[in-house]
C-alpha cells in the first residue's frame, strides 16, 4: 500500500471517527463526504461578495457550506465569515486556497478541512500548494499553536514530536477535492494554470478521476465549471467520471441558477451540486430591495406599509432569491419561500433603522413584532435556523442576538466582524 493510499485509508477511520460523516468503519462506503449531500452552498470570504442577512434561513435549505475562493480571499475574511456561519443551520467546512487562510479560529469553527487539488492543471495546483501548505502547517501553525498552549518545559521535551504527530492528525482530518476544472476563463482556472487545451474530454477526465478515486483516495472528484453553466459537455463529463469512480463523491459546480439544472446535472452522475453566485446575488438583491423601501417608506414604517409596499414592487418570481430557492431540490414552494425570506430581510432592516439614524432606542422587540406581523412563523423559523447552529456561538437568545448584530451591521458599530452581512453595505442618510 502506497503512503497516500494507506494515509487516506487512516484518515476515512480518523474522520469517521470523529463524527464528521455519516458512515462507520466496517461498512463497504468509508467515505466521510456524506452521499446523501444534493447541494451545496459555496461562499466567497471575498468581501465584496456579501451574505444574505437572512442567510440563516436560506442555508437551512442547503446541505452543507464551503467557504472559499480563488480571489482577494485572506485569513482575516475567512475568519470573519466563519464566526458569522457559526450560526448557520447546516455545516460549514473550509475550502482554502492558500494554507495561511487556514488559523487556529477557522479550524475550530469549520467542520473539516476540504483541500484542493487540481487534476488538469500545473504541477503547482497538484502538489505544490500542499507541499507549501503541508510545511506552513508543520514549521510554522502546529508549533505557534503547541507553543501557546503547553507549558514552556513539556515543548522542550516533546514539542518536535508533537508538531511531526498534529501535523499528519490535521491533514487526516481533511479531505481531498480532485477538481476537473473545465471554464477556462474563470479564477478558479488562472489559479490553477488552466487553459483552452487543458480542458478534459469525458474519456480523459474519466482517467484522472479513476486515479484520483483508487491512487490518491480523494474524497471528492469535483467536475468544475465555475461562473457558467457546463451543459451537454458538462453531461458528457459527469456520466463517465461517475460510472468510474468507486468510493468518491461526484460534485458538479458552475452556473446552477434553477431548478432544471440542478436536476440535469443530478441525473447525469452527480451527487452534489454546488451553488455559488447565484446565493450572492439575493445578498445584493437584498440591499436593493431595503434601499428602494427606505426611499419609499421612510426609516420607520409599519408592518403594513412594508407588507403592502412589497406586494406592489417586488414580484418575487423574478427575484434571486426564488433563482436560489429553486436551485435546492428541498424547497417545495421556492417563491413562496423568496417572498417570506426577503419580508425577513426588510423586517431586520427596519427593526434597526429607527435607533440606527437616532430617532429611537435601540430595540429588538421591534424587530420581533415586525417579523411576526410579515409573517405569523418568520421570528420561529428564524430563531430555529439561528439555533440549529453552534449553541456557544452566542451567549443569550440566539434570535435576540441576531437583531443586535444586525442592527452593529447597519450601524457601522463593528464593520470589520460583519462587513459581510448586505445590510451593511446600506447607506441611509441621517
Ligand atoms: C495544507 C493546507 C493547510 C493548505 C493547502 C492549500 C491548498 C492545497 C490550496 C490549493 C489551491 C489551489 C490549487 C486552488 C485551485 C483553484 C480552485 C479549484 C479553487 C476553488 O475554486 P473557487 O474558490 O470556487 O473559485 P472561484 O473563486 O472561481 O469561485
Ligand atoms: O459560482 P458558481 O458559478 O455557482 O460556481 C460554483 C462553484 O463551482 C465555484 O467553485
Amino acid at each position: 500500500m502506497s503512503l497516500g493510499s494507506s494515509l487516506g485509508h487512516s484518515l476515512r477511520r480518523c474522520v469517521a471517527a470523529a463524527g464528521i460523516g455519516a458512515e462507520t468503519l466496517g461498512s463497504l462506503d468509508a467515505n466521510p463526504v456524506p452521499a446523501d449531500w444534493r447541494h451545496v452552498t459555496k461562499i466567497d470570504p471575498e468581501t465584496a461578495k456579501l451574505l444574505p442577512v437572512a442567510y440563516p434561513l436560506y442555508l437551512a435549505n442547503t446541505d452543507a457550506v464551503s467557504v472559499g475562493g480563488s480571489t482577494a480571499v485572506t485569513a482575516d475574511n475567512t475568519e470573519e465569515t466563519f464566526r458569522l456561519l457559526a450560526r448557520a443551520p447546516v455545516p460549514a467546512f473550509h475550502e482554502p486556497s492558500e494554507a495561511r487562510h487556514v488559523t487556529e479560529e477557522t479550524r475550530e469553527l469549520a467542520a473539516f478541512l476540504a483541500l484542493p487539488e487540481v487534476l488538469n492543471g500545473e504541477t503547482e495546483a497538484l502538489v505544490g500548494t500542499l507541499g507549501e501548505g503541508l510545511a506552513y502547517l508543520h514549521d510554522e501553525m502546529v508549533p505557534a499553536l503547541l507553543r501557546e498552549k503547553l507549558p514552556a518545559a513539556l515543548y522542550r521535551a516533546v514539542g518536535d514530536r508533537l508538531v511531526d504527530f498534529a501535523t499528519s492528525w490535521l491533514l487526516e482530518a481533511a479531505v481531498f477535492e480532485a477538481y476537473v476544472v473545465q471554464n477556462p476563463d474563470s479564477a478558479a482556472a488562472r489559479r490553477s494554470g488552466v487553459d483552452e487545451s487543458d480542458v478534459l474530454s469525458p474519456a480523459t477526465a474519466r482517467e484522472r478521476a479513476m486515479v484520483a478515486d483508487r491512487h490518491l483516495d480523494s474524497e471528492i472528484v469535483y467536475v468544475e465549471y465555475s461562473g457558467t453553466y457546463g451543459g451537454d459537455e458538462a453531461a458528457d463529463v459527469l456520466r463517465a467520471v461517475s460510472e468510474s469512480v468507486d468510493g468518491a463523491r461526484v460534485w458538479y459546480g458552475g452556473g446552477i441558477d434553477d431548478r432544471e439544472k440542478t436536476a440535469e446535472m443530478l441525473a447525469v452522475g452527480a451527487d452534489t451540486v454546488v451553488v455559488g453566485d447565484c446565493f450572492h446575488d439575493v445578498a445584493d438583491e437584498e440591499v436593493e430591495v431595503c434601499a428602494r423601501a427606505v426611499e419609499a417608506l421612510g426609516v420607520a414604517p409599519s408592518a403594513d406599509e412594508i407588507r403592502s409596499w412589497f406586494d406592489d414592487a417586488v414580484d418575487p418570481v423574478e427575484t434571486a432569491a426564488a433563482r436560489y430557492l429553486r436551485t435546492t431540490p428541498r424547497v417545495d414552494d421556492p417563491e413562496a419561500a423568496a417572498e417570506r425570506s426577503l419580508l425577513v430581510a426588510l423586517a431586520l432592516c427596519f427593526g434597526a433603522l429607527p435607533a440606527v439614524v437616532g430617532e429611537s432606542r435601540p430595540s429588538v422587540e421591534r424587530t420581533r413584532s415586525l417579523l411576526s406581523a410579515v409573517d405569523a412563523d418568520a421570528a420561529d423559523r428564524l430563531d430555529a435556523a439561528l439555533s440549529a447552529g453552534d449553541p456557544e456561538a452566542a451567549d443569550g437568545d440566539p434570535l435576540d442576538d441576531y437583531c443586535a448584530r444586525v442592527a452593529a451591521a447597519l450601524s457601522d458599530a463593528d464593520p470589520p466582524r460583519l462587513r459581510h452581512l448586505s445590510l451593511s453595505t446600506l447607506s441611509v442618510s441621517r
